[in-house]
């Protein structure tokens, strides 16, 4: 199976509209993949909070549109990231979205874990409350979004409804970079899956972004990482190495749930 992350950079100098038509044409230059992902929140940037309520989108909204012709003119299965959206009620979510190759959404998620604490999207948006799985041709997907990536028990949901490829975009900050390397590896090691972890580049709201977008392995081992500017990181992997790994060294199996807890 062929990836492609597309780790786009996320400036101020450009606008929305500008990014969006650079990326669809990135996205359709990935003919012959079979999976193409995007970052967190790539039309405003995960820090320019400004930009969630001005920018923010109906589901099938202009990101929505873009996106679905770009999966279908390439004839990929495209996680395009996340977008803020606009609920018909109008609380925000940050919102992923997933095309086939016919360019039909095939699932959206709602980020659960906001972040910024008592700021931000934190406060600004609304959490999502339900665990996404979508069935590509050669794999099981999960999908989580960047803070996410702190929570094991969100991945130990998604690998108990038959997960077997993390794919989590993002919008990690470079000052946490240590930390984005070494979830995603934690993620891969514990849940024996593939992680692809797809962040943006550049500086947004005075935040510079990681990049560093990475691919691991069901053994915790590194396939490939990006460097820290735009950059398109594509990699071949074999979904069939989850179950193997998880047959020769069944540790999932040994889980034990339900441990009664000493009061704090
Ligand atoms: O957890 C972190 O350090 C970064 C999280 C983040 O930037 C986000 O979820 O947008």
């Amino acid at each position: 199976m062929r990836a492609s992350l597309l780790q786009v950079a996320v400036n101020e100098d450009e606008s929305v509209e500008s990014r969006r038509r650079r990326v669809a044409a990135l996205v359709r230059d990935q003919a012959g993949a079979d999976l193409v992902v995007l970052p967190e929140l790539w039309t405003t940037g995960a820090f320019a909070y400004e930009g969630f309520g001005t920018e923010a989108e109906p589901l099938e909204g202009p990101t929505y549109e873009a996106m679905a012709k770009a999966a279908s003119e390439a004839g990929v299965w495209l996680h395009a990231g996340s977008v803020p959206e606009r609920d018909p009620d109008g609380t925000l979510y940050n919102t992923s979205l997933v095309f086939s190759p016919s360019g039909e959404l095939a699932a959206s998620y709602r980020k659960i874990h906001r972040f910024g604490f008592d700021k931000g999207e934190a406060v600004l948006m609304g959490a999502g409350e339900k665990l996404v799985t979508v069935r590509l041709p050669d794999t099981v997907m999960g999908v989580a979004t960047c803070y996410d990536l702190r929570f094991p028990e969100l991945f130990r949901g998604l690998v108990d409804a038959g997960a077997e490829t993390f794919v989590v975009p993002a919008g990690w900050p470079e000052r946490r970079r240590a930390h984005w390397t070494l979830l995603a590896r934690a993620r891969a090691v514990e849940n024996q899956a593939f992680v692809l972890a797809c962040g943006t580049a550049g500086t947004h709201a005075g935040v510079p972004q990681a990049g560093h977008s990475v691919v691991v392995d069901p053994w915790g081992e590194v396939l490939a990482e990006a460097g820290p500017g735009e950059e398109v990181l594509t990699v071949d992997f074999d979904p069939a190495t989850v179950a193997g790994t998880r047959d020769r060294f069944p540790a999932l199996k040994d889980r034990v749930l339900g441990l009664d807890r000493p009061r704090p």
